[in-house]
């Protein structure tokens, strides 16, 4: 059994079909990213998995069940919604500790999740003078009271400076990979999420657009650089000597593989080639998003 499974889930607001029949699922002791552009519909889905919202058709489960189903939440699922409410007065601590009381959890859990979040110098402060980066810290502290091994989160980079986000990439994935947990995380930032994920589902317009891993979506068969230049019927012995497999295309245009860009560089220089293009290729995941999100 998966310990997220969504299962041909439809919902429907008025006349919109905000999620159009997706499945896919979610393994324990990996991370899986949940992507899409605005209004995709990710947040309806993480919303039916969480119970406060309820879906047309379809189900949307965690350890097997719905989440209203779950003796205790609180210590199988933890979650991460957009735009999380704080009462500005309380402190992170306090905010927590009334948390751990609600869900019968010892106080000193507060503690340790600030702790965790790298929140244990502000503890102390009210939130209502904390950054969005450091709310989004604290929505992922309270996340972690109960020790779940089920984590939902939806858009948790929003307002994290690139520190902020180095730092969640490696905790996501020591969730996942350490402590065994799922992870499913949704963002409309590709790159927010490319170097954390093990597996990606894409949806837009309600629909899934490409699901696997991310290692299938990104392989294109090797990294590949593309070379142009007047010169191929110079360059490309050269490039060949060095190690490079290259397939020719037309104008001048060499698709090489096995070389990275400094080293084709150098050749080139040697042989005092001219090159107009030395680029590397998208991977068919970036080149799917790209296509998803331009023009928005
Ligand atoms: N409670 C609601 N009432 C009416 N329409 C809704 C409601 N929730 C979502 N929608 C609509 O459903 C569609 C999907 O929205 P959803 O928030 O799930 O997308 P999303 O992928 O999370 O987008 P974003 O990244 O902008 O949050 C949108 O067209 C949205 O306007």
């Amino acid at each position: 059994m998966a310990a997220i499974e969504i299962k041909n889930l439809i919902k429907s607001f008025g006349p919109v079909r905000a999620v159009d029949g997706v499945s896919f699922s979610v393994e324990a002791g990996s991370v899986t990213g949940y992507l899409g552009p605005n209004g995709a519909g990710k947040t309806t889905t993480l919303r039916s998995l969480l119970g406060l919202v309820t879906p047309d058709s379809g189900e949307a489960l965690v350890n097997g069940e719905r989440y209203g189903t779950l003796p205790r939440p609180v210590t199988e699922v933890g979650a991460v919604l957009e735009a999380t409410n704080f009462h500005p007065g309380r402190t992170a601590r306090n905010h927590l500790r009334v948390l751990c009381t609600a869900a019968g959890l010892p106080d000193a859990r507060a503690d340790e999740a600030l702790d965790q979040v790298g929140l244990a110098d502000a503890a102390d402060k009210r939130v209502l003078g904390y950054s969005l980066g450091m709310r989004q810290r604290l929505a992922l502290a309270s996340a972690l009271l109960g020790r779940p091994r089920v984590y939902i989160l939806d858009e948790p980079a929003n307002g994290l400076d690139p520190a902020g986000i180095e730092w969640l990439r490696g905790f996501l994935r020591h969730l996942a990979h350490d402590e065994g947990a799922a992870v499913l995380v949704s963002s409309h930032v590709l790159a927010e999420v490319e170097q954390t994920v093990d597996n990606v589902v894409i949806i837009a317009r309600g629909r899934l657009v490409r699901q696997g891993s991310l290692a299938e979506l990104t392989s294109n068969g090797g990294e590949v650089i593309r070379v142009r230049t007047a010169q191929s019927a110079d360059l490309a012995p050269a490039l060949e000597a060095a190690g490079a497999a290259i397939e020719r295309a037309d104008d001048g245009l060499l698709r090489v593989r096995g070389l990275d860009a400094e080293t084709i560089g150098r050749v080139a220089l040697d042989r005092r080639v001219v090159l107009t293009e030395l680029t590397q290729e998208r991977s068919d995941l970036q080149k799917v998003f790209l296509e998803l999100t331009e023009g928005r």
